[in-house]
């Protein structure tokens, strides 16, 4: 099977002056496969962000990219102009991050938000971005998707809001889903729905998707497979299941001891379905 998204051999170094520039990611590799969920899991400074920021084409300011990241068999994305790369990002390749609240606009409806990047990308009517937009919401588990496609940001949960920022990412059917701690700034109650939201996502959609974390209990409830990153390198990869219960890097276990109840958590399997949709603090 051809990878939603190929990694190779990519390094990131960051800095402003010839003199002082710093490699952040070191050369890690890494395929994104339809319809599975990698984990990219690490304590912080070890380069998750950096490595989703390469793939988005958003390094800072002086950050440069070098190997290879070749979206579904064909595109390359490291060197690709400014221009070309805004045609991939939201639209081949949808994004998730912590703050939902930075991905949406405060001042324009759920409904315009949504309906924008599907006229843009897609060239949809207003009605049937419109009625693709309710089918979004619903998709994503918002109650009643036509009283929210009027509704204003700050007019939701915080669950809520990072549902319809899913929604929007989702809009122009992109093949790779990225998701940087999409779950951290939420209440612990929110953060299964979210998580299992995610899984479901991924499974129904073919989407492939790359979860950034540095909460192993995120990653044991939903990776399938898990990279652990340390001072931007990837120093173990595997399946979930192996990653959790027989870790063989150090760090690893390291990670793993610190924090004792991601053993316990592997709260259901790929597909299963299992656990509840919306929470309680949700359905307001
Ligand atoms: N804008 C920036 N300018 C310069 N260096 C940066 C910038 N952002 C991150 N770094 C550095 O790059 C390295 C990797 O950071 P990165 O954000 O990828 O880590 P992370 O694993 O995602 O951790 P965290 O979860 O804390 O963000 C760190 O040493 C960090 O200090």
């Amino acid at each position: 099977m051809t990878a939603a998204l190929s990694i190779r051999d990519l390094r990131v170094e960051l800095g402003q002056s010839r003199n002082h520039r710093t490699e952040v990611v070191k050369g890690i590799s890494l395929d994104l496969v339809p319809g599975r969920i990698q984990g990219l899991a690490g304590e912080s400074g070890s380069g998750k962000s950096m490595t989703a920021m390469a793939i988005l084409g958003l390094l800072p300011a002086g950050g440069t990219a070098s190997g290879s990241i070749v979206l579904g068999g064909d595109t390359e994305l490291v060197g690709m102009a400014g221009s070309a790369y805004r045609r991939v990002r939201g639209k081949r390749i949808g994004m998730v991050f912590q703050d939902p609240s930075a991905s949406l606009h405060p001042q324009i409806t759920v409904g315009s938000q949504l309906a924008d990047g599907m006229r843009a990308h897609l060239g949809l009517s207003r009605s049937a971005a419109r009625a693709k937009a309710a089918e979004l919401l619903a998709l994503v588990r918002v109650p009643n998707p036509e009283e929210a496609l009027q509704k204003y940001p700050h007019q939701f949960s915080g669950g809520q809001r990072q549902r319809i920022a899913i929604a929007i990412a989702l809009a122009c059917e992109p093949e790779v889903l990225l998701a940087d701690e999409p779950t951290t700034a939420l209440d612990v109650t929110v953060q299964a729905g979210i998580l299992h939201l995610l899984r479901d996502l991924a499974t129904e959609r073919d989407l492939a998707v790359l979860l950034v974390t540095h909460d192993l209990g995120v990653m044991s409830a939903v990776a399938d497979e898990v990279a652990v990153m340390r001072g931007g390198l990837i120093v173990e990869a595997g399946s979930r299941r192996q990653i959790f219960q027989d870790p063989q890097h150090a760090y690893t276990r390291e990670l793993l001891d610190a924090m004792p109840d991601a053993q316990d958590s592997l709260v259901d399997e790929p597909g299963s379905g299992a656990g509840s949709d919306v929470d309680p603090e949700e359905t307001r």
